[in-house]
C-alpha cells in the first residue's frame, strides 16, 4: 500500500525546493538550512534505522528506513544531483 514511489517523491521535492515556502514545506526548510543540516539528519536517521532493525519491529524499521530515503533525497536535491547520476553507480 504505497503512498508514492521513489522516484514520485523526488519529483515532488525537487518541486518543494524550488518553489515551497519554508515555514509550511519541511523540505524547503531544510535545504535552505544546507547540507550540513542536512547532512546531521541523514546521520541520525541512519543510526534510527539501525535501531530499528535490532530492537523494534519490521514495520518500525520500514517507517525509520522511509524517513532515511527521505532525508537522502533532499541531500541529493541540496547537491543538485538527480536520480540517474545515483543510479549510474548501481
Ligand atoms: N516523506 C517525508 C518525510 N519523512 C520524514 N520527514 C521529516 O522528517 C521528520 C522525521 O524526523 P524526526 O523524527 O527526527 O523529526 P524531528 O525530530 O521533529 O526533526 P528535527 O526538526 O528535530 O530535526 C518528520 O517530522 C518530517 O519533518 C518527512 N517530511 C516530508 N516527507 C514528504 O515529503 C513531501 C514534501 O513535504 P514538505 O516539504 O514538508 O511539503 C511530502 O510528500 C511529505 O510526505
Amino acid at each position: 500500500m504505497a503512498n508514492k514511489t521513489f522516484d514520485q517523491l523526488f519529483a515532488e521535492l525537487q518541486q518543494k525546493a524550488a518553489t515551497g515556502d519554508p515555514s509550511t514545506s519541511r523540505t524547503a526548510e531544510l535545504v535552505g538550512a544546507g547540507v550540513h543540516t542536512i547532512g546531521k539528519k541523514v546521520v541520525e536517521e541512519a543510526a534510527e534505522v539501525w535501531m530499528a532493525a535490532e530492537h523494534e519491529s519490521a514495520e518500525r524499521t520500514a517507517e525509520e528506513i522511509s524517513q532515511l530515503l527521505y532525508h537522502l533525497q533532499v541531500m541529493m536535491v541540496a547537491r543538485g544531483i538527480s536520480l540517474s547520476d545515483v543510479y549510474a553507480h548501481l
